[in-house]
């Protein structure tokens, strides 16, 4: 009896529920149906599918037929699926992809030589093989009419400006930018795709590039192509080279989208350290294009002319509230970033001005726009622009300009502008008439007033010119009051220089390279070549024991097999020149050696070495110092020949950096060397060898012919 009770209230209530569910649905249904017949709204399906074919319509002209066939296709689909699947899901974002994507849309580029070198100045100093590059490909592309897909590769080492000129070629190109790393990546798929039927699934990086470029030619800058991971399941770079080969993208099929792109007209710009990590069917399609580095005469142009600009306006501070003398970059360059690149030296210099913007806040400076008020409130301001080109120009700038006016109106009896501007609240500029006295004298009063009570003077600085601007505000204004509160305000500039760049920077990392100014008996200066760039590194040789039949070589240094294999070499070979050159003397017979290579930590490797390990045990072995200031570098052979070695002119800058005054380098490098710029060889005095034995004369014998 109970049983049946509580059955027929679970009976009743399910059939509560389920009534009250299908009125609920029936009720949906036919206000659907009354919206729709007023034309109010369409069903979710007919809405979306709507929406996608209106998405398409701009691009259906140029949208290959191939594409369209299936993106009709999967409409149709979507009509007869139930909006609840799980498939209709898949079937409307694979639409949204496809119709998402800049089908035949390609940005007009801009084949003007001259505007692109005056980009590639404005954003880069140096750099000129790479500028002029950039510059033979666009006026090919001028001849042409049109450019054609390329692979740049940019090799250095870090902080050269490798994904920064990337960023210039395409603003010279006019071309749409966007930038992936692929270090580390070991997956296919990130640059494939995954196939629509897995959970999640996403297309490659390629083609969500294209959908958020929106045009179907941008440049594409592939960072560190020299760090591309291995992959467990299929070669990422056999996958980057279906995408970057201009022989296969013009069909480049991704996974997800399933319908082939055409990529060949991308402009790919890949960056590495060391081309040498760079697969060989990849390396083989690009056209390399080496940044070595910079020597300090072209850093401190870099710092003074880019980096302190920037980072001065990213700071908010004005270029007369601060100097940073020529003096502390040098010390700065010198003595506490000493790398190839100028990364370090801008991380400085951000260093520098944040600890200014806070002693300027401090003394109590405000560089807010002292025009913000009088703008919004409609005042028209009387601003110089004669220097000005553009007429749309920034706000900050506008502000500053308006400022600078403002002081010189007052100085020259408020007649010096000679236009007047007016200044919507955006910064823009309308518009240029002949600015009236009237006008200049309303300014005054009004501006002066501002700038008194809200610390609105620009520049107040304790240097005479500044001091001056500010006696004839007060002169202008004639009002003891305001002369007092200005005085209040007057900061002084703030100079870095060396005596106060420890305030800013802290304690220089490391002083010098150099560990020995002349090298003891046993050592010498070699030149290594890193993905970090070039550097000067010391070979050390010293006695351990001696005894008949000692010899032995014991080494230390972190060297890797090549290295450890160039000593043996070296050792031999100092063996046999000491026998020709002295044949009594039997210390490399008894003589249980040690070389070690500082510094310690760092592992080392290759073969460049070997020359400078010779002269190292030759210096022991003789007693005698080689010539001071010299570096080498080579590798050698069991009968004493120099061959080849890489990266001469990251090692040439290296050894300038470390006041290396000659250096020896094989034969075979001559001509790496001579394509060197000028200011880069500047002063050193190079030999060119072919024989161990030139290397002997020239590092312990009077040098008697220069320059070879
Ligand atoms: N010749 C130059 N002129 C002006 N600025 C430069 C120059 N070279 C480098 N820079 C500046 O140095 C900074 C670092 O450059 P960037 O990030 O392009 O280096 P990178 O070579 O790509 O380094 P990484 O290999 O670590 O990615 C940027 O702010 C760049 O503008």
């Amino acid at each position: 009896m109970e049983i049946s009770k509580i059955q027929e209230s679970i009976a009743k209530a399910i059939e509560e529920k389920i009534s009250g569910e299908q009125r609920r649905y029936l009720l949906n249904e036919q206000l659907k149906a009354i919206k729709k017949e007023l034309g109010l709204e369409t069903d979710d399906k007919t809405a979306l599918s709507a929406k996608f074919r209106e998405r398409l319509e701009p691009k259906r002209e140029k949208c290959p037929p191939h594409v369209l066939q299936v993106i009709d296709e999967e409409l149709a689909k979507l009509q007869l699926l139930e909006a609840s699947s799980s498939e209709f899901n898949v079937t409307r974002n694979y639409l949204d992809w496809l119709t998402a994507l800049p089908w035949g849309n390609y940005s007009d580029e801009n084949f003007d030589v001259h505007r692109a070198q005056k980009i590639l100045d404005e954003d880069h100093y140096g750099l000129s093989d790479v500028k002029e590059r950039i510059l033979e490909f666009i006026a090919v592309g001028k001849l042409r009419g049109t450019s054609q897909g390329k692979i740049l590769c940019l090799s250095g080492p870090p902080g050269v400006g490798k994904t920064s000129i990337g960023r210039s070629i395409a603003r010279a190109l006019d071309r749409k930018f966007y930038r992936f790393s692929v270090g580390g990546l070991a997956d296919v798929a990130e640059i494939k795709g995954h196939r629509r039927t897995y959970i999640g699934a996403m297309p490659g990086k390629m083609v969500q590039c294209l959908k958020n470029v929106g045009t179907s030619n941008p440049l594409v800058l592939i960072d560190e192509i020299d760090k591309l991971g291995r992959g467990h399941a299929g070669d990422p770079a056999s996958a980057l080279l279906e995408l970057l080969d201009p022989e296969q993208n013009a069909n480049f099929l991704d996974h997800y989208l399933d319908v082939p792109i055409d990529l060949s007209k991308v402009l790919f710009v890949c960056t590495a350290n060391v081309i040498d990590m760079i697969p060989n069917p990849l390396l083989d399609r690009m056209e390399v294009i080496a940044l070595a580095g910079y020597i300090t005469d072209e850093k401190m142009h870099i710092a003074r002319d880019y980096l302190e600009k920037t980072t001065r306006e990213a700071c908010g501070i004005k270029p007369d509230q601060v100097e940073v003398t020529d003096a502390a970059l040098l010390e700065l360059i010198e003595n506490y970033c000493r790398e190839s690149g100028v990364r370090n030296l801008q991380k400085q210099i951000e260093k520098i001005y944040r600890k200014i913007a806070l002693r300027l806040v401090r003394q109590g400076v405000s560089n807010e726009p002292s025009s913000d008020v009088s703008v919004q409130q409609g005042i028209v301001e009387s601003i110089d622009l004669s220097d000005r080109e553009s007429s749309s120009i920034d706000s900050s700038e506008t502000e500053s300009s308006a400022a600078d006016c403002l002081i010189k109106t007052l100085v020259e009896g408020g007649s010096s502008c000679k236009e007047a501007t007016e200044i919507d609240s955006a910064g823009v500029v309308k518009g240029t008439e002949p600015a009236s006295h009237e006008h200049a004298n309303d300014l005054v009063t009004t501006e002066s007033e501002q700038s008194a009570n809200n610390e609105m003077l620009p520049n107040p600085s304790s240097d005479g010119a500044t001091i001056e601007k500010t006696t004839d505000v007060e002169g202008n204004t004639g009002s003891d009051g305001v002369e007092e509160e200005i005085a209040g305000k007057i900061v002084e500039k703030i100079v870095v220089d060396v005596p106060n760049l420890t305030d800013f920077v802290g304690k220089p990392v490391f002083h010098a390279d150099r560990i020995y100014d002349q090298t003891p008996v046993g050592v010498v200066m070699g030149l290594a070549w890193t993905s970090m760039g070039g550097s000067t590194l010391y070979i050390e040789t010293t006695q351990v024991e001696q005894g008949e039949g000692k010899s032995q070589l014991v080494l230390t240094g972190q060297l890797g097999e090549v290295m450890k294999e160039s000593a043996q070499i070296a050792h031999t070979m100092a063996r046999a020149i000491m026998l020709e050159k002295d044949p009594e003397n039997p210390f490399f017979a008894n003589t249980k050696l040690h070389l070690h290579v500082p510094a310690g930590a760092t592992p080392k490797d290759g073969p460049s070495a070997g020359c400078t390990m010779i002269t190292s045990m030759l210096s022991l072995a003789m007693k005698k110092h080689v010539k001071k200031d010299i570096a080498m570098t080579g590798e050698v052979t069991l009968t004493g020949r120099i061959l080849p070695i890489g990266g001469v002119k990251e090692k040439t800058i290296a050894a300038r950096r470390s006041a290396v005054k000659t250096i020896v380098f094989p034969s075979a490098n001559r001509r790496d060397f001579d394509e060197l710029a000028a200011n880069v060889k500047e002063g050193l005095e190079v030999h060119f060898v072919d024989d161990y034995n030139q290397i002997f004369e020239l590092a312990f014998e009077s040098n008697k012919d220069p320059q070879n």
